[in-house]
């Protein structure tokens, strides 16, 4: 088949396929939501998926007019490894450029012994903050890494995530904006939020066209109408 997406991007999407990193079924979401396709970061989980997992991450930052950062933060769980390979890939791409670039996370629970905290890696403080995250569904992730950037004295200057889901936090019948919560968080925060994949990519590049039909169903009622 043809697809309609540029051919970097369905290589990248029949890689997530084949290593089971995007599944079809029932999955429950943390929002709460039934959703019939799920992204499973977790299995970006060999050297060959882990480095084109970041370089994807790397390029998205490095061919879009993304403001400087300092470092990039990636909350836990899964934005662990996502951000910190995708500052080793961004050395790799262009070391004079990228060369005083940290990395840093937080832990769900303080550790009480030894250095203590919850935060590891470069210190935010008074740094130019880029959020690297797998998924953006209804942003509460999303709001908990601001509020940690802002606790720990960063600047948060833009977000980059594998998967938009394109999904309203909340649905216009219920006194939703209309926006999806990608867009809501660029207006609020006033930061860019950039996205490997979308859900209209996926709808577009996935062959199969039962799971197709699953997930234009599943857009219909969740997706921002407007992108
Ligand atoms: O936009 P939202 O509705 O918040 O949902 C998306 C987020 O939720 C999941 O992480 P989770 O908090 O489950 O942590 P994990 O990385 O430890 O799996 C997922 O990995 C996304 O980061
Ligand atoms: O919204 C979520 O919880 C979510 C969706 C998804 O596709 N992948 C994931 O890890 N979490």
């Amino acid at each position: 088949m043809t697809s309609a997406l540029p051919p970097y991007k369905q290589a990248f999407l029949e890689t997530c396929i084949k290593a089971q990193i995007l599944t079809f079924g029932e999955f429950t979401l943390k929002s709460g939501r039934k959703s019939p396709y799920f992204f499973q970061a977790g299995n970006f989980s060999s050297t060959h998926l882990l480095s084109a997992i970041t370089t994807a991450y790397a390029e998205t930052l490095t061919t879009n007019p993304v403001p400087e950062f300092d470092v990039l933060f990636g909350p836990a769980y899964k934005g662990i490894p996502l951000a910190s390979g995708t500052a080793l890939k961004l050395y790799e791409l262009a070391p004079e450029k990228y060369a005083h670039v940290g990395y840093a996370f937080n832990r769900k629970e303080a550790k009480a012994h030894g250095e203590g905290g919850n935060m590891v890696g470069m210190s935010m403080k008074g740094k130019r903050v880029l959020v690297v995250d797998d998924v953006m569904t209804a942003g509460t992730a999303m709001r908990e890494a601001v509020e940690i950037i802002k606790r720990e004295g960063g600047v948060l200057v833009g977000v980059v995530v594998c998967l938009d889901r394109m999904e309203m936090k909340v649905l216009p019948e219920e006194g939703g904006s209309g926006l999806s919560t990608v867009q809501e968080i660029e207006r609020e925060l006033e930061v860019p939020v950039y996205s490997i994949l979308t859900l209209d990519d996926l709808i577009s590049g996935v062959d199969d066209q039962e799971k197709v039909a699953k997930m234009e169903e599943y857009r219909k009622v969740y997706a921002a109408k407007k992108q």
